[in-house]
């Protein structure tokens, strides 16, 4: 494990005090969600400015499942950076019923996409396409598991006769393990994570398993979404699970384990969808993700392993190299802004508009 450069101060009495900045590798986020046109412009400098690159989810209207329409998207993305960003878009593809292990594997081959994310259908937002029928997926997870080509899981089971709050542990006991038994070599991200069984279950594969998870599942609980009244904002899928999950997804995070790294699971929606009577999944937490990482592992005493969750854990498991160039975090309150606006909607952003403890150097406080 490594341990980040840190700036601890030794204090009059002697004794150590907790580090002004922490300086890390850039880092990566391995779950994003940017959207399309006026949205991607709108919410892609946010990330830009935190991450040297992100895992983008294909979850588009309609659903990346092409080399032509995942180099399409690649480019848009691009050409939607700010000036000067080097940011890198790392493109997935997006499982369905009818999806072809020859398409799979010639998007691998040809860089067109490095991961392939399986929704099971109807399970979150643009999740309707998705996959009926998962061990009709054999011939394309198969083919995966040949070429090295991680699979992404989006994992809640789709029953609606499961309580909402169970859907990942249903999902995880009645098909992700069968799955990963059926497919011994297939590298599997469980993504965003909201249990502690689920990390359990990360651990105990973790030579080929890994789990993305979210700042938001860090901070929040289910008691937060009804804190004072409804809170569509903190509404996501899966939905965050009681306190002693979030207290277990922190000891993951900042354990210093290889197999957790960090995807944000951003997810812009406008403020007039999430505050409708019929409210949509997805938190907006693109705009203060690391400065959000940093404040838990600050409290949780971990700033020295910020670094391994981050920015080296998930490039290792997806063995590409870790960034070049770092990025400073300090511990200087800053406040967000409330919302990023696109044309006449605006997108609330996650803890914005209330002060933060920690914030990027460089970045607009
Ligand atoms: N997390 C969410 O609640 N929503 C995501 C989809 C997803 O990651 O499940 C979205 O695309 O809005
Ligand atoms: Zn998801
Ligand atoms: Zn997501």
């Amino acid at each position: 494990m490594s341990e980040a450069k840190s700036e601890d101060t030794v204090a009059e009495g002697g004794g150590v005090q907790p580090p002004r900045s922490i300086t890390i590798r850039r880092p990566d986020d391995f779950h994003l969600h940017l959207r399309g046109g006026a949205v991607l412009e709108a919410v892609l400098p946010s990330t830009a400015a935190q991450f040297a690159r992100a895992m983008i989810m294909p979850n588009l209207a309609p659903p990346v499942t092409t080399v032509a329409a995942a180099n399409a998207y690649r480019e848009k993305i691009l050409s939607a950076r700010p000036e000067g960003s080097d940011f890198q878009p790392l493109m997935s593809c997006y499982l369905t019923d009818a999806t072809s292990p020859d398409e799979i594997e010639r998007g691998y081959v040809n860089d067109a996409w490095i991961a392939a994310k399986l929704y099971p259908a109807g399970a979150t937002t643009n999740a309707h396409h998705g996959v009926t029928d998962l061990p009709a997926l054999a011939p394309v997870l198969e083919r995966m598991e040949r070429i090295g080509m991680p699979l992404l899981v989006h994992g809640e089971a789709t029953d609606p006769a499961v309580d909402i709050f169970d859907r990942e542990a249903v999902f995880m006991e009645q098909s992700l393990l069968p799955l990963l038994a059926r497919h011994p070599g297939l590298k599997v991200v469980i993504e965003h994570i909201t249990t502690a069984e689920t990390a359990d279950i990360v651990r105990a594969h973790a030579s080929r398993v890994g789990g993305t998870i979210t700042p938001h599942h860090l901070m929040i609980n289910r008691t937060s979404l009804f804190q004072g009244g409804l809170r569509p904002h903190l509404y996501c899928l899966p939905v965050a699970k009681r306190e002693r999950h979030r207290l277990a997804l922190r000891k993951a995070a900042t354990s210093g384990e290889g197999c957790f790294f960090a995807g944000t699971d951003s997810a812009p929606h406008f403020k007039s969808a999430k505050e409708s009577a019929c409210g949509c999944a997805g938190v907006f937490v693109g705009a203060t993700a690391l400065q959000c990482y940093a404040q838990v592992f600050d409290e949780e005493d971990a700033l020295g392993r910020l670094e391994g969750f981050a920015s080296l854990n998930g490039a290792r498991f997806y063995g590409l190299q870790s960034n070049d160039g770092t990025v400073t975090l300090e511990r200087t309150p800053c406040t967000a802004p409330p919302v990023i606006s696109v044309g006449d909607q605006e997108i609330l952003v996650f803890r914005g508009g209330e002060p933060l403890p920690w914030s990027v150097k460089g970045a607009p406080r």
